[in-house]
């Protein structure tokens, strides 16, 4: 195996899983985190007790807070942070590295961009960038159970080296160069799994639930293709796959948090419970003003975005769905 120097920017449950995996499958991993206390505190028990606990560190997995070392040690680049971090982070890069891959699923809420329109925006249009998504909870990965995920990239051979990287044992690593579709997939899904979660939360039944996730589909295609995605990305690992696994399944934080919004626990209270990055909190707004900017009718998604702007309760978001026109599917 030709060992590489990864950097993993971002220190939470999916940056050190897929810290954990490049590492056990022989490379260096340097694994960036922006507080000082946590990297030394992973740095002493050789584990991340705050996202991943009891899963051990290997020996070739080094936490460090040096933003600026990590970067000029690395042959490959990593974003993990959640996605309104991600722009403060590619511009807090001084040396630019060979191409940019990241993990974060979401859309920038300052500028409702794409995260590889700033990658491009900072680094070129044709610098070279990879998006890994599709349905991969962090603890699985970690575990090394088996998982399928799709890699999105502008660059043929970033591409396949990045896969190099990454595709080993349990991991297998499909590629496309549909970095809008993935991209508008992974930022949809998260909305509907807090959907599905209130409709569970409410008691509403398993109908319900497969007609959330199969009309949410049908609004991610919409908004995707009206952007110049390809049809065929929604059936994928970052469409289908993840939209199925983060609506169905409680590892899901957004679907968690849907799940108390359901249940009447207030939109704070719920966010502290679930004491991690909810994206589709705060990706339901990008998601409608891209809507609305591209005349993309998307109802579920509008009426999860009111609810999480406190403007209607959590059982009104089911009536006013269920009240709207008949139409064709
Ligand atoms: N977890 C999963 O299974 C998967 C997650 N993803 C995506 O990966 C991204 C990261 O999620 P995940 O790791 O799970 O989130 P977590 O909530 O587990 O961790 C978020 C991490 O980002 C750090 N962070 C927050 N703000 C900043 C900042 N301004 N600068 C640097 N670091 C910051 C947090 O630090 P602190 O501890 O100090 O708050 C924490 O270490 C998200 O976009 C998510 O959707 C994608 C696939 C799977
Ligand atoms: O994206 C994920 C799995 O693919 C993780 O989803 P949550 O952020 O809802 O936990």
């Amino acid at each position: 195996m030709n060992q590489k120097n990864i950097a993993i920017l971002g220190a939470g449950s999916w940056g050190t899983a897929v810290a954990i995996h490049l590492a056990k499958v022989g490379h260096r991993v340097l694994l960036w985190g922006h507080d000082p206390q946590h990297v030394a505190l992973m740095t002493e028990k050789k584990a991340n007790p705050r996202y991943l606990p009891d899963i051990d560190f290997p020996e070739t997995l080094e936490p460090s807070a040096d933003f600026d070392r990590c970067i000029e040690e690395a042959h490959y680049v990593i974003i993990a942070v959640p996605s309104h971090a991600f722009a403060e982070i590619i511009n807090k890069i001084k040396k630019t590295p060979q191409g940019l891959a990241w993990l974060t699923k979401g859309i920038d809420p300052q500028s409702h961009q794409l995260l590889s329109d700033l990658v491009s925006q900072t680094f070129g249009s044709t610098f070279p960038k990879a998006i890994i998504s599709g349905p991969s909870f962090a603890k699985e990965v970690a575990h090394f159970l088996p998982t399928a995920v799709t890699l999105a990239s502008n660059d043929s051979e970033y591409q396949k080296s990045i896969r190099e990287l990454l595709h080993h044992d349990n991991l297998r690593v499909y590629l496309t160069d549909d970095l809008i579709g993935v991209q508008i997939c992974g930022a949809i899904k998260n909305v509907l799994a807090i959907g599905c979660g209130i409709s569970d939360g409410l008691g509403y039944g398993a109908n319900a639930k497969a007609a959330l996730i199969t009309r949410g589909l049908a609004e991610m295609e919409r908004l995707g293709l009206a952007l110049g995605a390809r049809a065929e990305t929604f059936l994928g690992l970052a469409g289908v796959g993840d939209l199925v696994l983060t609506c169905t399944d409680d590892q899901s934080r957004n679907r968690r948090f849907g799940l108390l919004l359901g249940q009447n626990i207030s939109i704070n209270d719920a966010e502290q419970q679930i004491g991690q990055v909810v994206e589709g909190k705060y990706n339901a707004s990008q998601v409608c003003f891209l809507a609305k900017q591209h005349h993309v009718e998307m109802p579920i998604c509008e009426q999860i975005n009111a609810l999480l702007q406190g403007k209607i309760s959590p059982k009104q978001v089911v009536q006013n769905l269920m009240s709207r026109p008949p139409k064709e599917e």
